[in-house]
């Protein structure tokens, strides 16, 4: 009796109507899982029990995203990340919290401002070439986000592995490129999906086929990647042992036998860096583009901002990225409308007390921060673009852990700053060189659909006219 008034207010919230055995997961059938959530958002409200299959509490209300994303029994992460086990392995994403909290605190030291900052000129240089094939329409102009994923992943090799890399000039597709977001699609298909949650049935389909033949070659890439990197610090041991700033990959390696490292979690981690850090700030990029498109006074003042700061041939530097305070808004507000990662999942270790509510140990909690972004109580007029929302008077006046894109707390995005360096830098050089324009007039033209990142459901039109003056 005491249990049962102890949970009831978690009992009592609306529930979607469940089948024994399966739970909701009827309803993720044929449809995009992001659009089915959605629907029990919309249909039941901001804080909602559903099975899909297991118990699942699903929230958008920031108060409640302020305790789960900061408590200590909210780390873990939800059963629906076992299928991304397969490609990821014990990386951050994944790994129980014990091995998580030892092994981030040490990837933490390559994410310091000192060495993002030591980034900013390769990010700039590669954001020169970026604009070089756009002047010259190098690339499938009914697809921008493809060539943002060459720009990301071409940064990435080089910042964060610390290898040259042309990704992103190679003429021949690369298989890195179609191995990283063709994997991160299959698996995540798998969730709701009862044949392919099985592994054994999985293994045996086309998709899984696909999958497991991709993996091999990521595995193959990475490990290639390593073997030269351990020749170059065996090479150069002295030069490189002292210091405690250095790229992922250096300082995996570097701290393979103090740490107990293996190759195999070292490369783990480098795929999940690599899926991490392109297919996400490739989609911010291109979305922001689209979304400046459709406002031309919005982009108007991103070219006003940087033509003042740097001009037109000027670098963008560490001090440039500091002083780009209206592009990083525009970004910011696009990232409230579109946040490519729209929805977490943790796994509830202990009974959780929310203010109203206790939800009991071994449930899901699905945390919606695309609900919570076009919240109109948080943002009048929500589907509106303005980035002047993002104006520090303006965020002075809103909730904390109302906006969330690189989520919150201790296992947040450990990117964000190197995302959000990226972004500004790239933005801006290819706003002071283009005009940019779309076909669409409105958000609602773009059908956005969720892979392990929010996608559309088609290619992305954007448009790059050089600007002459
Ligand atoms: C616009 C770009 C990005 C967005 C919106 C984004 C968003 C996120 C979010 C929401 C999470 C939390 C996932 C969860 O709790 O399930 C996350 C985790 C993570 N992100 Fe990012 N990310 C971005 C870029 C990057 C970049 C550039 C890197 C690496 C250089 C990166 C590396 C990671 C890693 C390693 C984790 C797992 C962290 C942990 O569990 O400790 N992300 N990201």
């Amino acid at each position: 009796q005491k249990h049962k008034a102890k949970y009831k207010a978690f009992y009592d919230l609306p529930t979607p109507l469940y089948i024994p055995l399966i739970g909701n997961t009827w309803k993720m059938l044929g449809t995009n899982i992001l659009n089915a959530i959605n629907d029990f958002f919309k249909d039941f409200g901001n804080s909602t029990v559903a099975y899909i299959p297991h118990r699942t509490y699903f929230t958008s209300r920031y108060e409640e995203l302020k305790i789960l994303l900061q408590h200590p029994n909210v780390l873990e992460k939800s059963l629906e990340y076992n299928h991304l086990k397969a490609i990821f392995g014990n990386s951050l994403l994944l790994a129980p919290v014990p091995i998580w909290k030892k092994h981030r605190k040490l990837i933490s030291r390559s994410f310091k401002q000192s060495i993002l900052d030591s980034f900013t000129p390769i990010f700039y240089e590669k954001s020169c070439t970026l604009i070089k094939i756009l002047k010259e329409k190098k690339y499938d102009e009914n697809d921008i986000y493809h060539l943002f994923e060459k720009f990301t992943l071409d940064t990435f090799c080089e910042a964060t592995l610390g290898i040259e890399s042309t990704i992103l000039t190679d003429v021949k597709e690369h298989e890195f490129v179609t191995g990283i977001t063709l994997i991160q699609k299959k698996a995540f298909e798998r969730i709701g999906n009862i044949i392919k949650m099985n592994d054994f049935l999985f293994s045996l389909c086309h998709d899984g086929k696909i999958f497991y033949k991709q993996m091999k070659i990521l595995c193959n890439y990475i490990e290639k990647i390593m073997h030269k990197k351990k020749i170059l610090i065996e090479e150069h041991n002295e030069a490189l042992l002292n210091t405690n700033t250095l790229p992922v990959l250096d300082l995996l390696l570097q701290n393979e036998e103090k740490e107990n490292l293996t190759d195999n979690y070292i490369k783990e981690e480098m795929i999940l860096f690599a899926g991490a850090a392109t297919d996400t700030t490739a989609y911010t990029l291109a979305y922001t583009c689209c979304l400046l498109a459709m406002h031309p006074e919005a982009q108007e003042k991103v070219y006003q901002e940087v033509m003042s700061l740097v001009g037109r041939e000027g670098e963008i530097t560490n001090m440039t990225l500091n002083d780009l305070k209206y592009t990083e808004m525009a970004i910011n507000e696009a990232q409230r409308l579109l946040p490519v990662v729209p929805i977490i999942a943790r796994q509830a270790t202990a009974d959780i007390e929310l203010p109203d509510k206790v939800i009991p140990a071994n449930s899901g909690i699905i945390m919606n921060f695309m609900d919570l972004h076009r919240n109109k109580d948080i943002y009048p007029d929500p589907m509106r673009y303005d980035p002047d929302r993002f104006l520090p008077e303006e965020v002075a006046k809103r909730p904390q852990f109302s906006f969330l894109p690189f989520s919150g707390g201790p296992r947040n995005c450990i990117g964000l700053k190197y995302a959000t360096m990226v972004l500004k830098s790239s933005l801006a050089n290819i706003v002071r060189n283009f005009k940019i324009s779309t076909i669409y007039t409105s958000i609602h033209d773009l059908k956005l659909e969720s892979s392990i990142v929010m996608t559309t459901a088609h290619p992305l039109d954007c448009h790059f006219t050089f600007r002459t003056i």
